[in-house]
């Protein structure tokens, strides 16, 4: 029986900054072929994560494989193409030359051409790279990092600075990238984005692996679900807010002074008991809808209540 190995291996893995544990014991497996989306608040470790993956890093402990080796002969074999935060392009080249350097250092590489084609660039070939605007800079990494045939693409943030336009033409062409058998593995802060493109959501709390799983699995997890319905009237917000199961509780639209409808939004972790006790206080909630988490909440959810338990 042969055993792949996975395309990516974490195994309990750490790397601290001074007092800081940017990455803490961090055990995870990526399988070929998956789109996986790496969350997490400011300072959870994503980027610290990525250095690690790309061996720009190298962990206090543990140990990182990328397709069973270590990251730099992966990288030096051509099986990862990457797009860094902040990955300084060089100055006086042009986005012609900039591109046809990492193909010609890519062990199986593409031809300049087709790679700025498929970024979106072609126009702005002769351009020098130090005039460009972020979206267009954005646009050349990702150039640069798929100027091969990579088997794993990492992306950190790629879409930062991007207008709608252009990121929507961006995750086209990924998912190409995606549909031919590639794996991917994007940081994002857009979590509507992770909730479109990703199979699979990975979502990093103070250096851990606070969640794993699709999108659908991450939402069910935060165990909540959305209510939302209209009063009129006089509105007792304390009595709202004492619903049983209630977690969250928004008000919107008129004031309680002008007595004009008001637009209640409660999260719930029981949403048929909350509903249940609106009517018991004499309510009537118009239009009312009851949903799920979307991922964004969900997000925010999960990592509040983990902040709340380790204050
Ligand atoms: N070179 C460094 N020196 C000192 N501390 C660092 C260094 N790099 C990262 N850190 C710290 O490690 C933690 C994790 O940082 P990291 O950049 O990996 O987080 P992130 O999830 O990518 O954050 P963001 O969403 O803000 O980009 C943070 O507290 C950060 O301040």
């Amino acid at each position: 029986m042969t055993t792949t190995a996975p395309v990516v291996g974490f195994d309990q893995v750490s790397k601290r900054f001074g007092d800081v544990r940017a990455v803490n014991g961090l055990t995870l497996s990526l399988r070929p072929g998956e789109t996986v989306a790496l969350l997490g608040p400011n300072g959870a470790g994503k980027s610290t994560t990525l250095d690690l993956l790309l061996g720009l890093k190298q962990p206090d402990s543990g140990t990182v494989r990328v397709f069973g080796t270590g990251p730099r002969e992966a990288i030096v074999a051509g099986r990862v193409g990457a797009m860094l935060q902040s990955g300084g392009l060089m100055d006086e080249v042009t986005v012609a030359e900039l591109v046809g350097l990492a193909c010609g250092l890519h062990p199986r590489p593409y031809r300049p051409a087709d790679v700025l084609a498929r970024a979106g660039i072609a126009q702005i070939a002769d351009r020098k790279v130090d005039k460009l605007s972020g979206g267009q800079a954005q646009r050349v990494r990702f150039a640069l990092a798929t100027a091969g045939d990579s088997d794993l693409i990492v992306l950190d943030e790629p879409t930062t600075g991007m207008d709608v336009t252009t990121r929507q033409a961006f995750w086209a062409t990924m998912r190409e990238q995606a549909d031919q058998g590639r794996t991917v593995l994007f940081a994002t802060h857009y979590l509507e984005e992770a909730d479109a493109i990703a199979d699979r959501v990975l979502v990093l709390h103070r250096g851990g692996l606070l969640a794993d799983g699709t999108a659908a699995e991450i939402k069910a997890k935060a165990g909540a679900r959305r209510i939302a319905f209209d009063l009129e009237g006089d509105l007792d917000e304390a009595a709202l807010r004492a619903l049983p199961f209630v977690t969250a509780l928004t008000l919107s639209g008129g004031t309680a002074a002008s007595g004009a409808g008001r637009t209640v939004r409660i999260q719930s972790t029981d949403a048929d008991a909350t509903v249940h006790a609106v009517y018991g206080l004499g309510l009537y909630p118009r239009n009312l809808e009851v949903a799920g988490l979307g991922l964004e909440q969900a997000f925010v959810a999960l990592t509040t209540a983990e902040e709340a338990k380790s204050e």
